[in-house]
């Protein structure tokens, strides 16, 4: 066994006035522990005032003080030490008395056998280790505990000033004012809110501005697209599961209901759900508690649920495929975000937003509109909207060489004003080209089928079985177009 050197063993004092005992005591003990002795009170307290005394083992019979009484006072003075008494039976009814007073860890009957002795002492020793860390986590814990309540609030303030109402982009005058200051006379309540609205609308930037402006602010907000996973998965996502509770539940799980304890679950797309899913959802809104799969113990939450979804769940419910009293559960209140067609005002102050975020993430803050992009942004009806906008903005500025982003680095699709054309011009980057602003019908429609074919073309990399398949050619139909317009791999 490799021992610590002698300075790093924990220090025992031995207290006794016979001086075999003291040194049976030694032999037993000092290969694992530093040995002091005593054979009186007096000098065993000049000792402990001199080291650093893990374990005290004391005899109770000494001339003077008893040991119990030397342990009382230690107690005292040195309350960290360990205490440990030896006595013989006729000491036992001293000892019993005094032993809360004096604090006493054990209790060693003589005669003693020396592997229960070690292991008497090793207890002890471990009990101060322990004791000794215990005592530095709470010191730790009392002086971060008010920096870490600081870094909380910073958090927090800079969360709220993110996601503050203000900061939803719009117009002057927009139908989003409305829906906002709902939003924000809601926040305070726990009604449970159902916020309706196409794809990218902005659903769960209202949500989260609700949560931090609600008094459930500082704790989580937790988010999940029912939409996005199977049932069975979503079931463990949100409520949990416990170890074993299917292949590859290797640990305990808790669900997001646990993690948002306190603050507020956004179930985003909540129409997408099937029926045994919402039974079960229902449980646990109405019994506020959630039972993990595989586990029979419910765990008691306490959340606030904000739902969303882009369908007309009164029709759905009519319909049969959503559940009558989940819907109530759920649509304590609706809000509605308008698409962004119907707020054409806010298409220019979110563009100008979204510019200069693309711009920070792109490191090119000097980013800005040329004049020709404002008639293109606004006569495109932005299906995917906020997020196509976003998608568009980020792509036209990643292409544009200048500070200045032109028009024609937009999509064919938005360029065209029509969200039809998105199949064929789709993600590509080839769309350096402008729009054919003179000549007949026929020429124009060339020119065109010509940037799209270029578009798709590198788009795909050049893989021209892909591309066929894409545009519903054949190979050699294909190979035939691409030849006609000079157009080939660079
Ligand atoms: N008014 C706005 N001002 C600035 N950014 C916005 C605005 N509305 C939405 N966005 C941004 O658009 C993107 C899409 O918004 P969000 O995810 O909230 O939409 P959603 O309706 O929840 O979409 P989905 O239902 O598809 O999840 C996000 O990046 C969001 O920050």
């Amino acid at each position: 066994m490799n021992l610590p050197p002698p300075d790093l063993l924990p220090v025992v004092l031995v207290v006794d006035d016979e001086a075999r005992s003291r040194e049976a005591m030694r032999r037993t003990l000092d290969e694992e522990f530093h040995i002091l002795e005593a054979s009186q009170a007096e000098e065993a307290r000049a000792l402990m005032e001199r080291h650093e005394v893990a374990v005290i083992l004391c005899d109770q019979r000494m001339p003077g003080v008893s040991g119990v009484e030397f342990l009382k006072e230690a107690r005292q003075r040195w309350p960290e030490a360990v205490r440990i008494i030896v006595s013989g039976y006729t000491d036992s009814e001293d000892i019993i008395t005094g032993l809360n007073e004096a604090g006493i860890h054990q209790y060693v009957l003589k005669p003693w056998v020396p592997d229960a002795l070690l292991a008497t002492v090793r207890a002890a020793a471990e009990t101060r280790t322990l004791q000794r860390s215990l005592q530095r986590l709470d010191v730790d814990l009392r002086t971060a505990t008010p920096v870490l309540r600081q870094r909380r609030s910073e958090a927090l303030a800079r969360a709220r000033a993110v996601f503050d109402f203000e900061r939803i982009e719009r117009a002057p005058g927009s139908p989003l004012d409305g829906v906002c200051a709902m939003a924000e006379r809601l926040a305070r309540y726990d009604l449970p809110v159902l916020v309706l609205g196409e794809s990218g609308t902005g659903k769960e930037l209202l949500a989260r501005a609700m949560h931090y402006a609600s008094p459930r602010a500082a704790q989580p907000f937790v988010t999940e697209n029912c939409a996005a996973i199977a049932d069975t998965l979503l079931e463990s996502e949100l409520f949990g599961h416990k170890r074993g509770a299917f292949t590859g539940a290797y640990d305990d799980h808790p669900g997001l209901f646990q993690r948002a304890h306190g603050g507020t679950i956004f179930l985003d797309e909540i129409g997408e759900t099937s029926p045994a899913f919402q039974v079960k959802l229902l449980r646990v809104l109405q019994e506020g508690e959630v039972r993990p799969v595989g586990s029979a113990t419910p765990v008691p939450v306490d959340v606030r649920v904000i739902a969303a979804t882009h369908r007309d769940l009164e029709a759905e419910v009519r319909a049969g495929r959503f559940r009558q009293d989940l819907y109530y559960r759920v649509a304590g209140v609706t809000l509605s975000v308008p698409p962004l067609r119907e707020r054409l005002g806010d298409i220019a102050p979110i563009a100008q937003r979204l510019l200069h975020d693309v711009g920070l993430e792109l490191g090119r803050t000097a980013l800005r509109f040329a004049d020709d992009v404002a008639p293109v942004l606004l006569g495109y009806p932005w299906p995917g909207n906020i997020r196509e906008l976003r998608n568009e903005i980020r792509r036209a500025a990643a292409l544009s060489d200048e500070d200045i982003v032109p028009a024609r680095l937009f999509s064919l699709k938005v360029l065209h004003g029509q969200a039809g054309v998105s199949a064929a011009s789709g993600n590509g980057h080839a769309n350096g080209v402008a729009l054919p602003a003179s000549g007949t019908l026929a020429q124009r429609l060339e020119a065109m089928e010509a940037m799209l074919l270029r578009e798709v073309m590198l788009r795909l990399r050049w893989n021209k079985t892909h591309a066929a398949r894409e545009l519903g050619l054949s190979r050699v139909g294909l190979r035939a177009k691409l030849l006609r317009f000079g157009l080939e791999e660079k």
